[in-house]
Formats: C-alpha cells, structure tokens, sequence
C-alpha cells in the first residue's frame, strides 16, 4: 500500500525534528508500516513519537497516513507546562496558581495575544481559580483545564455565530480585506457551504483592478458550479453589485456573495469603495477576510474596518497554515465582532463555521479531562439535587426547613432552577414556577415573626389564634394570611408523605405538580380549605388539619 505523507509543519518544529532524526522513534503502528521514502521521514518519524496532547495531530485519510502539526502546537505545549506544575498540589491557592498563571500568560504571549488581552484573560482565570470549589475526585491541575477551558470559550465569543440570512430578497454577502488574504477562495468555498445548505447562489466579481481575480473566480466558480456575475473592470463596484442583486432577484437566488478587491494595506480609496457598496445594495453580511498568520494584527484589521465600515464578522483564512492562534483567540476580545469561519485549507470544503469550543478543545487538546470534569460537576449538581430532595422530602419539615428552603431560593438566584434540578419535575408550568417564587417571598416575613418553637412546632401556631395575631402583626399581615400559612405547612407535610411513598415504590415524582400547587395554595382561599381539600385527597394527620381550620374559623 502506497503511503501518502501530508506534513504541514511550523517551521521551528520542522527544523527541531530535522536537527535531530537520528533521536527520532516510531512509535506510530501506521508509520512502520508504510513506507516513506522522502527525506521528510525523519521529519514524519520524530512527529509520531511526539505525545498528541502536545499540538500534534495524526489521521489516516484513505489509504495514506497525514501527519499535520495544529496551529496551535506550541500554545497547547505552553500550556501543558502549566498543569505539569500543578501536579503534586492539592488544592488551588493563590500561591500554588502563581507559576501556572506566569505559564499561560507567556503562553498566550507567545502565540501573538495581545498584552491587553492576556492581562484580562490570566486575571479572570486567577480569579476563577481561586474562587471554585473543590470537587471530588478532581485534581487541581484538572480544574484549571476546565476553567482555561471555559475562560477560552469566553474570549472566542461563546457562541457559534452564523450566517444571517435576509428575510426577503437575496441574502448579500459582501467580502472585504487585504491583498493576498485568501479573499476569492472564500468566496468559492462560502458557495460551496450555501450550496450544501441547499440554497443557491451567485458569485459576483466586484475586484475591478485585477482581471485576473475576474479570471480566478471564474474558474472556481465553475468548480463549485455556481454562476459568477461579472462586468469586468470599467464599472464601478457598487454598480456591478447592485446590477448583481437584481439579477439574483430575477433567477431566484437565495444568496450572492461579493468578492471586493484587496489592497497591500488599508486606504482611503477602499475605504470609500466599500462603503458605497454598502450604502448601495445594504448587504446583509459584511465579513473581513483575515489571515490567521498575522496574529494579533488581524484582531486590530477587524476592530479597524468595523470602526470605518460597521461589519458583522470576520472570516479566518489560513488556519491550517503557521499560524500561532493569537488572531482566533483576540479578533472577538479585541473588536466585538465574531470570527464567523475558519478556513484550513485550500480545498473548497475547507472552510467551516467558527465554534469557539471545539476551538478551545483543539488549544487544549484534553477532551479526555473537560469531559471528566463535566461529569464530575454534574455528580456534584446531582448530590445537591439529592440533598434538597432529602430536606423537601422530610416528613418533619416544619418552618425551618420552610425558611430554609427560601433562603435557599434567594441564594441559588431561582426556584426555576431547583425545580429544574428534581426528577420529574417537567410538568410544573414557568407560571406555576413565578407564581412560588412570589409566594415564598411573601411567607418569609410571616416565618421570620415566629418564635423559635413556633418555626419548630407549627401546632403550637394551629392551635392558638393568639400566636397567630402577634405574628400577623409583626410581619404585617393579616390573621387570615398567617392561618393559611400554617394550613398550607400541614397540606404540605400531607403531600410529602404520598410522595415519600411514591418514591419508595421507585414511582417517579410525578406527584410534584400537587406539591406545587400546595406552595401555592390560593392566597384567597378561606380559612378550612386545608380541610376541604384534605377529603380529596390523602388524609393528613387529622389533628393538625383539624387544629388549623378550628383555628381560622372567627
Ligand atoms: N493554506 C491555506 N491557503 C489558503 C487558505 N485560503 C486561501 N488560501 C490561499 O491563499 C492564496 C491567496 O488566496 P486568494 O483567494 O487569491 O486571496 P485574495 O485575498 O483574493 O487575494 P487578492 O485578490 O490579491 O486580494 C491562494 O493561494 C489560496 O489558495 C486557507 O485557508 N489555507
């Protein structure tokens, strides 16, 4: 079997690889076994001995073997020195995350962030660091992958942004950038991703100045076999697009994408080109092509056209290539605007939407670890949820636990969401919900005026209409509002019990809905709903009902 042997090398790496082949291993299965008669071998040999976390990325393809260095190589090396200081610690501190955060700082320098950036970022993950619990089970070097993770994931933008189509007419999408960036071949491969899209598309050539940029996408026009709009170079660009737009509206194409011409570097004319085009056709999409290789000055290009001409986003060319990453991790940080796709290669599917965590996975290279995290996390979660269950389950639950549960709410920031964490939860309603987070403010002041052993004993509340006034009185409510409050406890304790036993008949909590309509029992009921409602359902203990509705009766 013929081996194909795709290296795409930074050059630092490649000359390293070279100093040394005699040191060079094969410890890859699928190196030995083909042959590899370039002199590269020697190249191929010290790569596949390399461990993948360190930026290396080997894959088959066909019957060839690739063997490509990411872009990021030397920053998920940089990094890795910084969890190999955390091993040993046990805990993140201040003064064990000291030398790890001086790692990533110089790592993120080294791959072309700028300053400013780096500063937010370290100081953000510091924080971050220091501030998270200790989770089981979870190493601290671990813990700070996730949170680099996730602060990465920020600085990218969170979010997948994508393509904004028009609601009517064409959608326009207006390419601009320097000379050389890669702007005409992401005009192809932006047709080739619409037409996978399934939606049709036109090219048109607004790059007056060339005629051989006319010619190039011409032909790759027809590669991707889409018709290329064009009046060659004596009219102006913001009469070719708008001629353009309406011959798309004429064959009913969904899309056109405009391919303006480059310059060495920014000037007025451009400027002034681009901004008539704008102002002529109102694109729907204005993207800067930028080249990934030029760093952080891709990030100031970006921040630069979108202060002149107000873009949407930005495409990053050459990603495949020796870039160091800092302009896929600073575009969003440093101009507001989202890195819409990335292009890695030179072939027309070789450009895809931007995900700033798949990015942040390829920077780390840990999948491995972030999923180990997220489970770790979601077992704690689950040990909350457990806990709560517990307490909301108890048969005891007297008003404590009632005030308990409020401040609870109030800490965790929505009953929503605990709702949200309890198995079987789904059909309580965001109204129901709403309606129990204004009910349980509400009660809070009446719990707070009680008495130690009236929270503790709430039939000492049932029973005496006098406690009940002072209460009333000191929370500002009326007698009627705290009788139902001690009815609606003992509604409660009732519904509990029939949940308890659901549960230990491995039933779901369907029965939670009934528990929130007992949270939120009608305020305006009269005193004896409790009672009335009891003969519906599960009989409660008898006493206590009894007690309660006696005692909101005049
Ligand atoms: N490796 C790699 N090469 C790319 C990528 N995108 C474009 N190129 C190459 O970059 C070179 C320049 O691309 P063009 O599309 O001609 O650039 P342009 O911005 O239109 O250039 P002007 O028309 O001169 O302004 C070509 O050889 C492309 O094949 C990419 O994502 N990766």
């Amino acid at each position: 079997m013929k081996a194909t042997t795709i290296l795409t090398l930074s050059s630092s790496h490649a000359a390293a690889a070279r100093r040394s082949p005699a040191r060079a291993t094969i410890s890859d299965p699928h190196l030995r076994q083909y042959p590899v008669r370039t002199s590269r071998l020697r190249v191929a040999q010290s790569l596949a001995s390399r461990p993948l976390s360190s930026g290396w990325r080997r894959r088959r393809r066909g019957s060839g073997l690739v063997v490509r260095a990411e872009t990021f190589g030397q920053l998920t090396t940089g990094l890795d020195s910084a969890w190999n200081k955390l091993r040993g610690v046990d805990v993140l501190t201040k003064e064990t995350i000291a030398e790890p955060m001086r790692d990533i700082r110089r790592a993120l320098l080294e791959a072309d962030v700028s300053l400013p950036v780096v500063r937010r970022f370290v100081s953000s993950v510091s924080e971050k660091a220091l501030g998270s619990d200790v989770i089981r089970g979870i190493r601290p070097e671990q813990q700070l992958v996730k949170i680099v993770h996730d602060e990465l994931v920020q600085l990218m933008g969170g979010e997948v942004s994508d393509l904004v189509f028009a609601k009517t007419g064409p959608t326009v999408i207006l390419l601009a950038g320097l000379q050389g960036v890669g702007k005409t071949t992401v005009c192809a491969k932006l047709a080739f991703y619409l037409k996978k899209l399934g939606k049709s598309c036109m090219l048109v050539a607004a790059d007056v100045y060339r005629p051989a940029a006319i010619d190039q996408l011409t032909v790759l026009g027809e590669q991707v076999g889409v018709p290329v709009y064009s009046e060659g170079t004596t009219a102006k660009p913001a009469e070719i697009t708008k001629n353009a737009v309406e011959e798309a509206k004429r064959n009913n194409i969904d899309a056109i994408v405009v391919d303006t011409a480059g310059r060495l570097q920014i000037d007025k004319t451009m400027m002034v080109e681009l901004k008539e085009v704008k102002k002529a056709v109102n694109p729907t999409e204005i993207l800067l092509v930028v080249d990934a290789m030029t760093g952080q000055e891709a990030a100031a290009l970006v921040t630069t056209f979108n202060i002149e001409i107000g873009i949407s986003g930005a495409i990053l060319t050459k990603l495949d290539g020796d870039s160091r990453g800092g302009a896929a991790l600073s575009v969003k940080e440093v101009s507001g605007k989202p890195i819409k796709f990335v292009g890695r290669g030179e072939r027309m599917e070789d450009l895809e939407l931007f995900y700033p965590d798949r990015m942040a996975q390829r920077v780390l290279g840990m999948g491995d670890v972030l999923s180990f995290v997220e489970k770790a996390q979601e077992v704690v979660r689950q040990e909350d949820t457990m806990e709560l269950q517990k307490k909301i389950m108890s048969v005891k639950f007297d008003f404590n636990d009632f005030l308990k549960q409020t401040q609870n709410v109030a800490k965790m920031g929505s009953m929503s969401r605990i709702i949200g964490m309890i198995p079987g939860m789904n059909k309580v309603t965001p109204a129901q919900i709403r309606e129990a987070e204004k009910r349980l403010a509400f009660v809070e002041s009446m719990i707070n005026a009680m008495t130690a052993e009236e929270r503790e004993k709430p039939e000492l509340l049932a029973e005496s209409r006098e406690r009940r006034i002072r209460v009333a009185e000191e929370s500002d409510k009326t007698e009627q509002e705290v009788s139902q409050l001690v009815a609606q406890l003992f509604q409660m304790r009732a519904q509990m019990k029939k949940l308890m036993g659901m549960m230990q008949g491995q039933e779901a909590i369907a029965g939670m809905g009934d528990l929130m309509d007992s949270l939120n029992a009608d305020e305006k009921a009269p005193p004896g709903t409790a009672r009335r409602r009891r003969r519906r359902s599960e009989p409660p203990r008898q006493r206590e009902l009894d007690a309660v509705g006696g005692a909101s009766r005049p």
